[in-house]
């Protein structure tokens, strides 16, 4: 049986991630593959409710960082790793990333509570391949606002989306093997060019 692959995508809100995973997810299944599109938080029932609750509730960063992971534990153990053991190519909009991008740059809270969150949630499994999409913070805010109303996240200021894209630079630099970095400010066909071509580099698919 073919071995199953873990992709995610990371990038500050309106990098253009979800834009691109279906076309990816297409490009797979053209090539024979079954895919598993999904997101986080989120991507099981109980994930979605917590992502209701994440995005929407005030609450403190301690509470934000425990249901992220709370959320990533049903996700990871009841569709990720069946998905995986079963063959499937997982494409997750968000990761593991995201929490110390978000909580940790964004909001400032303890890398070292993340990192162990991190350990306790997911007992070694990381993403065979992360594809951040990186573009600068006023861009986004700019399509941000052309497309929806802001929810918790989207609300922060431009310096928090300077904190958290500097925490995804911080993740890229020390897992260079693991992180594809997409110039995400080009144009859709440019920035679906260089997915293709970092997809190519580390096939056969
Ligand atoms: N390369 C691009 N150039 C211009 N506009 C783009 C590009 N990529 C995506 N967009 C547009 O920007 C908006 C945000 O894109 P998208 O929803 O894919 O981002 P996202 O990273 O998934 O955001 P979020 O994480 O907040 O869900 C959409 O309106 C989309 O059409
Ligand atoms: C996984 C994860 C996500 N977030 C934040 C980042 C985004 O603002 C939202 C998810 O919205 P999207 O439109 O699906 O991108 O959640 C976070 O703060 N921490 C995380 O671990």
């Amino acid at each position: 049986m073919t071995a199953g692959r873990f992709l995610s995508f990371e990038g500050i809100d309106g990098a253009g991630k979800s834009s691109h995973i279906e076309w990816l997810a297409g490009w797979l299944r053209e090539r024979g593959r079954e895919v598993l599109v999904t997101r986080e938080p989120g991507g099981t029932e109980l994930a979605e409710r917590l992502r209701e609750l994440v995005l929407h509730q005030p609450m403190d960063a301690l509470t934000e960082a425990l249901l992220v992971f709370a959320a990533r534990r049903d996700h990871l153990a009841t569709r990720i790793e069946p998905a995986l053991a079963a063959g499937a190519v997982v494409l997750c909009d968000r990761f593991t990333d995201a929490t110390f991008a978000y909580q940790g740059a964004g909001r400032g809270f303890d890398l070292g509570v993340l990192a162990t969150l991190e350990t306790w949630v997911q007992q070694g499994r990381q993403p065979d391949l992360t594809v951040w999409f990186d573009l600068p913070t006023a861009v986004a805010a700019a399509r941000r606002a052309a497309v929806r109303a802001p929810d918790r996240f989207e609300s922060q200021d431009e310096a928090f989306f300077e904190r958290v894209r500097s925490g995804y630079a911080r993740r890229a630099a020390a897992d260079p093997g693991r992180f594809v970095i997409l110039d995400a400010a080009a144009t859709p066909d440019a920035v679906r060019a260089q997915l293709e071509a970092a997809l190519e580099s580390r096939g056969p698919w």
